[in-house]
């Protein structure tokens, strides 16, 4: 049995992104740069108006000034701005030659072609320089950055159609165990309980850059299993399998993947809950497997998991363990380092008290995990411990 670290460690040196690919710009979101994003365009393209109203001469004011023409965004004024004459011009239009202010209009009176303006010309010229948001050229969204709805408009805005992103790694879960219905259809059936477990572990593997192809709920038949786990490899770049990771009579986790030459790269983590979890290589494919038992599932697949689905999308980083402070007690930690849920509140981190590794409701409000150390004694409140967003 390996430590957590070691198994964490190991994660990491296997999970590098397997190449590129580009993206048109309305599909990258989400995704991670494989390649930096550069500004195609000046931004703005030209010197533009950042108000309503006229462009002008500051030294002509305050008129009043001939208007000569309209400027639009879109459509600008082709001519050029003479001593004593001003254009028409709308936020986002360029601002015409010799012009160096925007006047808003709430401060211009306007008979026919005259206008006249009330204030002094302030501070403010209103005109957004070119090149004043970005130059061509410039780096805005570097690689290795997940392209955020912010990075969004950056990204689009430099002019990019389309990115390089690493590709997304494709998983397929495999829910094993004969006891297992589909939501909705358990309690119409005898001796059944509901697959609970692979709806977390796809929506946490998707939430942290994978691409769910499939997940499949399969009995604990030998012949079914190992022809689940034929056609996962076929699609996937990676499998996870949920259940009979244990020691039971009907534990095929493993076995299944046998025929495809299963090489076990670590097998059994002493951590609680969670230690059967296991990782290992089958036909070029990488395979987890998870426990069964709901809590230890999703534990796993946060510490485990999440970081194996960041480095191979190249994004990294899944692990960022932040201090916190406690609000209630933390038990002292047995044998097996432990990673106690826990709820955020005003006050600090409070330990829950249902810690069953096969508890599914208290899921819903842990929204940290504490690690606690071998041995390690009680903690008390205001004690500062290590944690990490679940
Ligand atoms: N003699 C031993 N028994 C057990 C050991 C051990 O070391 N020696 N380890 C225990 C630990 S720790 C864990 S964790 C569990 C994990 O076992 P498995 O991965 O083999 O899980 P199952 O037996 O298949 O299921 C456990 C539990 O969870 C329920 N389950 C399974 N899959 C789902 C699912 N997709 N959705 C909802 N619930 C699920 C299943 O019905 C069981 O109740 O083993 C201990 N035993
Ligand atoms: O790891 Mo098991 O999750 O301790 O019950």
């Amino acid at each position: 049995m390996i430590s957590f670290d070691e198994a964490a460690h190991l994660v990491l040196e296997l999970a590098r992104p397997a190449g590129s690919e580009r993206v048109p710009i309305a599909r990258a979101a989400g995704r991670v740069l494989a390649e930096p994003v550069r500004a195609m365009i000046d931004s703005p393209p030209a010197d533009a108006a950042a108000m309503d109203g006229y462009a002008l001469r500051s030294e002509d004011l305050p008129g009043p000034l001939r208007l000569i023409g309209e400027s639009f965004a879109g459509s600008g004024f082709a001519g050029t701005v003479e001593p004593g004459t001003c254009v028409r011009i709308f936020t986002g239009a360029p601002v015409p030659t010799g012009a160096d202010r925007v006047m808003i209009q709430e401060n211009a009176a306007r008979t026919d072609d005259r206008v006249s303006f009330s204030e002094g010309p302030g501070t403010a010229r209103h005109i957004r320089g070119r090149g004043s948001d970005f130059r061509t050229g410039q780096l805005l969204v570097d690689a290795g950055e997940p392209i955020t709805p912010r990075a969004l408009v950056a990204a689009a805005g430099a002019d990019a159609g389309e990115v390089a992103v690493w590709r997304q790694p494709r998983l397929v879960v495999l829910a094993t165990g004969d006891e297992l219905a589909p939501p909705g259809e358990a309690r119409t059936r005898p001796g059944q309980i509901p697959e609970s477990v692979s709806y977390g572990v796809a929506a946490l593997a998707e939430q942290w850059g994978a691409r769910v192809l499939e997940t499949c709920r399969v009995a604990d038949d030998l012949k079914a299993l190992e022809r689940a786990a034929a056609s996962a490899l076929e699609q996937a770049d990676l499998i996870v399998v949920t259940g009979g990771a244990s020691v039971g009579e009907r534990d095929f986790a493993k076995t299944m993947f046998e025929p495809a030459g299963l090489e076990l790269l670590f097998s059994k983590v002493a951590m609680k809950p969670g230690k059967p979890v296991w990782l290992g290589r089958a036909a070029g494919r990488l395979v987890m497997g998870l426990p069964g038992n709901p809590t230890s599932a999703m534990v796993t697949a946060r510490l485990l998991l999440a970081p194996l689905v960041t480095g191979l999308s190249g994004r990294g980083g899944a692990l960022e363990w932040q201090p916190v402070r406690l609000a209630a007690p933390l038990a002292a930690c047995g044998e097996r380092e432990t990673f106690v849920r826990a709820r955020r509140s005003p006050s600090g981190a409070e330990p829950l008290g249902q810690q069953d590794s096969g508890a599914q409701a208290p899921l819903v409000e842990a929204d940290l995990l504490l690690r606690t150390r071998p041995q390690e004694p009680a903690r008390q409140p205001g004690d500062i411990v290590e944690a990490l967003e679940f």
